[in-house]
């Protein structure tokens, strides 16, 4: 089976790869839209992004991606314990201190914000696609006088030294990835257990009416539907739109999730499943 996922090689994302699909031949993509598009035109079997982390929230790409670009059904979602360190080119070890930039992927700067703001005040920070391409684009560029921030893996694989271990803001720092499958997906859960099952589905309310969220809530809370994430997003149609996703805790039956998605078609909501799948949690 083939694999898709946010690369380049030894990403976070990779290491999640390894632990659901350790046998798989893993295809690295330089964005999420690519991951997704690639599952779309038959590349690969299934891809793997990254949709939250902790510290830093949604990813709102993989979920705009996934709501307004691709139809492709969630399949099951593993969540990672993530551990940021603050890396340099070798040349560079000694006087890593006078680092011009730090490069790294959006969320991973977001979760080191207060080491960056209180060490480091005011350098400047640019974006890359993930963190292994910014360390890859240091090994790339030794003259630079910069730093990346990224996984230990990282570190190996492109031959950095980490400066500085643990800079992420707090140590409860977890990203939760899903898998996107046309196809039920046969796992190979290596390094990390089965925790259950949920199910999202995506909610548009019908337009301005008063109690109308409070009335989807009630749908899923008289049936006792335990919801795990409740998030909103902009349909991008005008401004004050947005639908609803919502997670329920536990698999698609035949009688209770339905039972409410056609209560809450009933009084005029929109109502997509995203998918129904089981969750994974690192193991250690
Ligand atoms: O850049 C990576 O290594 C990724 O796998 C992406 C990503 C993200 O999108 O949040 C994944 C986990 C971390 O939270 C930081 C970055």
């Amino acid at each position: 089976m083939k694999v898709g996922y946010l690369g380049p090689k030894a990403t976070f994302t990779n290491i999640a790869v390894n632990k659901l699909f350790p046998d798989a031949e893993k295809l690295p993509f330089m964005t999420i839209p690519n991951c997704m598009d690639a599952v779309m035109q038959g590349e690969v079997e299934a891809a793997l992004v990254p949709v939250e982390n902790t510290l830093e929230g949604s990813v709102n790409i993989t979920l705009d991606y996934l709501i307004h670009e691709v139809d492709l059904p969630i399949k099951g979602e593993i969540t990672v314990p993530i551990k940021q360190h603050l890396m340099v080119h070798p040349n560079f070890k000694d006087s890593w201190k006078e680092a011009e930039t730090v490069y790294s992927h959006s969320h991973a700067i977001a979760q080191c914000h207060r080491f960056l703001h209180t060490e480091w005040n005011g350098i400047r920070c640019e974006n890359t696609t993930s963190t292994a391409r910014a360390a890859q684009f240091i090994k790339e560029n030794p003259e630079l006088k910069a730093a990346s921030i990224g996984n230990e893996l990282t570190a190996n694989e492109y031959g950095l030294e980490i400066v500085k271990r643990n800079i992420h803001d707090f140590d409860n720092n977890h990203t939760r990835f899903i898998i996107i499958s046309k196809n039920n997906i046969a796992y190979q859960p290596n390094e990390c257990k089965l925790v259950g099952h949920k199910t999202s589905l995506m909610v548009t309310l019908p337009a301005d009416e008063s109690g109308a969220l409070h009335q989807v809530l009630s749908a899923f809370a008289w049936r006792k539907l335990n919801l795990v994430k409740i998030e909103s997003r902009p349909t991008k149609t005008g401004l004050g739109n947005y639908f609803f996703i919502i997670d329920i805790d536990r698999e698609l039956d035949d009688v209770l999730i339905p039972g409410a998605m056609s209560e809450l078609e009933a009084i005029g909501c929109e109502v997509k499943l995203l998918g129904s799948y089981p969750f994974y949690t690192d193991a250690k």
